[in-house]
């Protein structure tokens, strides 16, 4: 809980609200759910408490936030604060259907919160919008206005999530580990390991976030790569994305993916037939796909590309993918296969424009020798 980070806060208006909301928003990660953060404030405009969306599984925003609310108004005997009196701030309108957790608005019905302001207008169709449902049950519940909402960051927060939503695919997130000069993989073929250790367990961490890692098959015969979610000692979590093999040429009968419950193989180049298949949930010719994918429903939420190159780049090509985390060793192979390739690009026009990711702890960190960066595509 950040109650205490944010304690002695003052906000001047909805702006500043919505700012901070959006800087709680930040420090989650993406995936399969869009961030979202809250605060709760007094009359007189003090930040009470916060909280923000962990990820998919995890308590929603708000929901974090009341807690921190109710906490803090239990273990202070002198100056609680009356909940009808406070204001929750949201980035996002509260949900109103139980997914994987429950509804937000019983909990803020619950709370006795009875003024809730927030910035965008929650786009998951019947079972998003908990407005209404707050408003029928008399609470002041409205959308800050869209300028000041805009200018607080909160209707950046979710742009790729939203469109994957739209196009009815999971969010994409790519993975790229390279040398100082942009190689991920010496002429060999020979790749393990380009990156240290920290950054490797960074890479299990995302694995652990998603529904299924599509691999190209020419990762699958040079590396032989298990492809499983495995902890900072190396055991493999209960929870195991699906492997997925992008390509025409076979998986070798004793192909390490083929260890675990279910993998599917997609004989076709084109990222969108892999899509299809994935979304489908359908059992491909030759291979076992799970009705139910490991963070649940029928249809993948969140997906990996790991590589390699020709695979990342016929998903980067395509438009597919809604963030990187580009991994820099610092050391120089001289020559080697370069992680990205896109010939159909040939003047400086066609280039690709990413930008500096600052969800999850900001868009640049350290991992030991080498330097995380994470991007979100326009
Ligand atoms: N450092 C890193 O982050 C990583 C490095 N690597 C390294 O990359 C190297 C392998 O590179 P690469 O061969 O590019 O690997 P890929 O995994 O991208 O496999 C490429 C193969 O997949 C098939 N394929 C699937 N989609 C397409 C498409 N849209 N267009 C063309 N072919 C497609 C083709 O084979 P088919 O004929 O079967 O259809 C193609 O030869 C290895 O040395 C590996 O170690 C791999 C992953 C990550
Ligand atoms: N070479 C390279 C990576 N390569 C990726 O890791 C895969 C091996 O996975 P597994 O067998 O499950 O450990 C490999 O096939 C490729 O997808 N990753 C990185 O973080 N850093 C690296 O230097
Ligand atoms: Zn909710």
């Amino acid at each position: 809980m950040s109650t205490l980070e944010i304690a002695d806060t003052t906000i001047a208006g909805p702006e500043d609200a919505l700012a901070l909301a959006v800087a709680q928003a930040l420090r989650g990660v993406r995936g399969a759910n869009p961030l979202v953060g809250a605060i709760i404030t007094a009359p007189d405009g003090r930040v009470l408490a916060s909280g923000y969306h962990r990820g998919r599984g995890t308590a929603h925003a708000e929901v974090e936030a009341l807690a921190g609310f109710n906490g803090f108004n239990e273990s202070s005997s002198t100056s609680g604060f009356d909940p009808a009196d406070s204001t929750l701030w949201i980035t996002l309108e509260p949900c109103d259907h139980t997914g994987t957790t429950g509804p937000c608005t019983e909990a803020i019905l619950a709370s006795g919160i009875r003024t809730v302001r927030y910035a965008v207008a929650d786009p998951t169709g019947p079972d998003g919008g908990g407005a209404a449902r707050l408003r029928s049950a008399g609470l002041d519940v409205g959308q800050v206005d869209a300028e000041q909402a805009r200018r607080a960051g909160a209707a950046d927060l979710n742009p790729r999530w939203m469109l994957a939503r739209d196009s009815g695919r999971p969010f994409v997130t790519a993975h790229l580990a390279q040398s100082l000069d942009g190689r991920v993989a010496a002429v060999d073929g020979t790749s393990q390991w380009i990156t240290g250790p920290e950054s490797r367990r960074h890479a299990q961490s995302v694995r652990s976030r998603v529904d299924a890692i599509i691999v190209g098959t020419g990762t699958v015969l040079t590396d032989d790569p298990r492809l499983t979610a495995r902890d900072a000692a190396g055991r493999d979590l209960p929870r195991q994305p699906v492997p997925v093999v992008q390509g025409r040429r076979a998986v070798p009968a004793g192909a390490a993916l083929r260890g675990g419950d279910s993998w599917l193989h997609v004989e076709d180049h084109d990222p969108q037939v892999v899509l299809d298949r994935l979304t489908a949930g359908d059992n491909a010719a030759g291979t076992t796909v799970s009705s139910a994918w490991p963070h649940g429903g029928t249809r993948p939420g969140h997906v990996l590309i790991e590589g390699g190159p020709t695979v990342l780049s016929a998903w980067m090509g395509a438009g597919l993918v809604d963030e990187l985390f580009l991994y820099q060793a610092p050391l120089i192979l001289g020559s080697g296969l370069a992680g990205l390739d896109l010939p159909q690009h040939t003047t400086l026009s066609h280039a690709l424009h990413l930008t500096l990711d600052a969800a999850e702890n900001g868009a640049i960190s350290r991992l030991g020798d080498d330097v995380l960066l994470h991007y979100a595509a326009p």
